[in-house]
């Protein structure tokens, strides 16, 4: 199934509704997030570099809300440790059913089994990385707590989180310039004004984006011992912490 160029916002809409991870977003999602993300692909590598770092033989690595499983791959390259699984989970449909369908085979790496199921419901055990690129914003802010301690206790000693986010800033300034450099990125990318402006809409209320002092608390209320940010490119961030 090859993959199509994001033109979903490109056309006025008559009415917006909420964005949602469908068959429509699931066809062009290589380049709607490449193209919206700023350092997507960065991150994506460093999730491998950083599983090669932490996972322990015979360990679990999770990545939720794994859409098209591009932070699986980037894990299942570099993880080295014997015996390791990496647990992909979205409740798309949609994503894993390409997800499936692109998985290139390779029976030296570690095995990827993809289930569909709501991250909020699932066992994390034995785990040395758990990836989070991008999806506890979409998750209710009332049942992020709870699943951040559920992830803590599910993993090992000396076991990691990496957490991607989009952020919001406490600042009435900052918040203002990061988005419109945000933007900007975007019309670099090739998106226009409209397709901008109406992506935004459907993402109302649907992407709940915090501080990074909101993320930070929470992670250590969780249990971790510390969570710092890794990479920042604009109002995207991506953090790592430490159990
Ligand atoms: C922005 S995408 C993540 C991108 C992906 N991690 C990557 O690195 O390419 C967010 C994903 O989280 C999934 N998602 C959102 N809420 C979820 C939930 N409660 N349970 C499972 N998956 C969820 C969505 O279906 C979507 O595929
Ligand atoms: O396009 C935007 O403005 C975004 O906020 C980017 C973002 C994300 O952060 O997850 C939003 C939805 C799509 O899944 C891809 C990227």
């Amino acid at each position: 199934m090859p993959f199509k160029k994001d033109s979903l916002y490109a056309n006025p809409l008559g009415e917006i509704t909420s964005f949602k991870f469908d068959d429509a977003v699931a066809n062009v999602f290589p380049d709607m997030i490449q193209r919206s993300v700023p350092g997507y692909s960065a991150i994506i590598s460093a999730i491998g570099l950083l599983a090669g770092r932490f996972s322990q033989p015979g360990s679990n690595c999770y990545d939720l809300g794994c859409s098209l499983g591009a932070a699986s791959l980037a894990m299942r390259a570099r993880i080295t440790a014997a015996d390791c699984r990496i647990v992909a989970i979205d409740n798309s449909e949609a994503m894993l059913e390409r997800f499936k369908q692109n998985l290139p085979a390779n029976s030296s790496a570690p095995p990827i089994d993809i289930l569909c199921a709501d991250i909020r419901d699932v066992v994390i055990e034995r785990a040395s990385v758990v990836v989070l690129n991008f999806t506890l914003q979409f998750v209710p802010p009332a049942d992020r707590l709870a699943l951040l301690e559920r992830i803590y206790r599910g993993l090992l000693p000396g076991g990691v989180l990496i957490l991607s986010e989009k952020l919001a800033f406490e600042d009435v300034r900052q918040q203002a310039l990061q988005v419109e450099m945000h933007h900007h990125f975007k019309k670099m990318q090739g998106y226009s004004d409209l397709e901008i402006s109406q992506k935004r809409s459907a993402l109302e209320n649907v992407l709940l984006a915090e501080s990074f002092r909101t993320h930070r608390s929470r992670l250590v209320a969780a249990g971790f011992a510390s969570a710092e940010i890794w990479f920042q490119y604009f109002n995207f961030a991506s953090m790592i912490a430490l159990k």
